[in-house]
């Protein structure tokens, strides 16, 4: 039986998914001669993690009971009956994390990121040198400064990031394979966020935004902080991802990115209870409006992300109802590859672009992926 050792960073709604998945999986893997040993969990401010790292795990009741704790939004530290687990908290997290992958170092391990944090890449780019793997659903960690970034794809055969752009849909797989070929990419183009698709064709069809953005958050497709969807910044960051993997050395701050809301409500100027409470609704009006004019056109509002050899930008753009863009409806992501091969009718991939259950899945089937990797 192949024993894949997993670390598991974050614990909220992607990062319960998976642990889920992974439980519910037990006998599939089973079939498959895969076990996936979880040794450790950790979120913003605690650890657990299981009395030896080379060889026991959280078992199973114990990794629901995280999950059933992390939901109703506990702190790792009051899990009860710990049994030979230890708890860390505070500062030393972050140390007691890279003795874990300094550990895991001879007998494999993969340091599975889903949390939303842009610190994870110190820790990331340490275990990675250590030699274990990474599995990634946070983008923050590839769309750091171009430094750091090579570091984190210095081992490309021991990092994979399906997840981080269109949740579970293989668009990653895909162009990694057409790169591979040698088949020259000219351009990319789609609708990448699941969150502004579902948000425009909900509008579309006469809801409040402001209503309907509260909806995307429950329902798992926006990040912990919606702004950073409607700030266009999640998507800026998945067209940062796609353009690296294509090799231009562009950062963040090399791209024109167009919000939907103005810089007065802004993070670092409103909380995010009174943008969601008092902000949103002020924006109602306003996209209705913007909605109603592209109605008026034949057309409908998409946000829409555009990569060839000189641009990487992302944007609100009016394209026709019966367009592929057009026609998208809901968290639905499509994303069309231009490529030698496929020159005149692109490669299409299309499908749920978010949500806690198609993101996990891609996690996992990431981590399966890379199971020759395991002793
Ligand atoms: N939902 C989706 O459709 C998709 C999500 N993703 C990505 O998945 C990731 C997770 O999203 P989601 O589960 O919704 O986010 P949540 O906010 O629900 O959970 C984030 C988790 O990360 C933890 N965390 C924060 N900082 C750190 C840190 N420095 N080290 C370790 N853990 C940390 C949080 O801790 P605490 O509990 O203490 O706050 C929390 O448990 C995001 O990066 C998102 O972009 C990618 C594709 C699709
Ligand atoms: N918030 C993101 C989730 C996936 O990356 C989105 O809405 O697409």
């Amino acid at each position: 039986m192949k024993n894949i050792a997993l670390f598991l960073m974050g614990c909220g709604g992607v990062g319960r998914q998976f642990l889920q998945q992974i439980v519910s999986c037990r006998s599939l893997h089973a079939k498959q001669g895969v076990h996936l040993r979880v040794v450790g969990v950790c979120d913003s401010k605690s650890l657990v993690v299981a009395p030896d790292v080379l060889t026991a795990e959280l078992d199973d009741s114990f990794l629901l009971e995280i999950c059933r704790v992390k939901s109703n939004g506990s702190s790792l530290q009051t899990l009860k009956d710990l049994g030979v687990c230890q708890v860390f908290s505070g500062p030393e997290v972050t140390q007691k994390v890279i003795d874990i992958g300094h550990l895991g170092k001879s007998a494999g391990l993969a340091f599975v990121d889903c949390s939303a944090s842009a610190e994870t890449i110190g820790v990331l780019n340490q275990v990675v040198n250590f030699g274990c793997c990474v599995v990634l659903a946070n983008k923050k960690p590839l769309t750091v400064p171009m430094e750091d970034y090579d570091k984190l794809v210095s081992q490309p055969r021991r990092l994979r990031h399906e997840s981080t752009v269109g949740a579970g849909l293989p668009v990653i797989a895909s162009l990694n394979r057409i790169i591979s070929s040698g088949d020259p990419i000219y351009r990319i183009i789609g609708s990448l966020s699941g969150t502004l698709g579902y948000v425009m064709s909900e509008v579309e069809d006469g809801k409040p935004f402001s209503q309907v953005v509260t909806a995307a958050k429950s329902l798992g497709y926006t990040e912990p902080d919606p702004r950073d969807d409607l700030g266009g910044m999640d998507v800026a960051r998945k067209a940062l991802i796609l353009a690296r993997l294509l090799g231009r050395r562009l950062n963040l701050d090399d791209m024109k990115i167009e919000s939907l809301y103005p810089e007065e409500m802004g993070p670092d100027v409103m909380p995010l209870e009174d943008f969601l409470v008092n902000g949103l609704p002020l924006l109602d009006k306003k996209i209705e409006d913007r909605i109603k004019q592209a109605s008026a056109n034949g057309n409908v509002l998409r946000y829409v992300c555009l990569i060839d050899d000189v641009r990487c930008e992302v944007g609100i753009q009016e394209v026709p109802k019966d367009s592929a863009l057009g026609r998208l409806r809901g968290s639905d992501n499509v994303v069309e590859i231009y490529t030698r091969c496929y020159e005149k009718r692109p490669l299409v991939i299309q499908g749920a672009g978010a949500g806690n259950d198609t993101t996990a899945a891609g996690v996992l089937a990431d981590i399966l992926d890379i199971q020759d990797l395991f002793p």
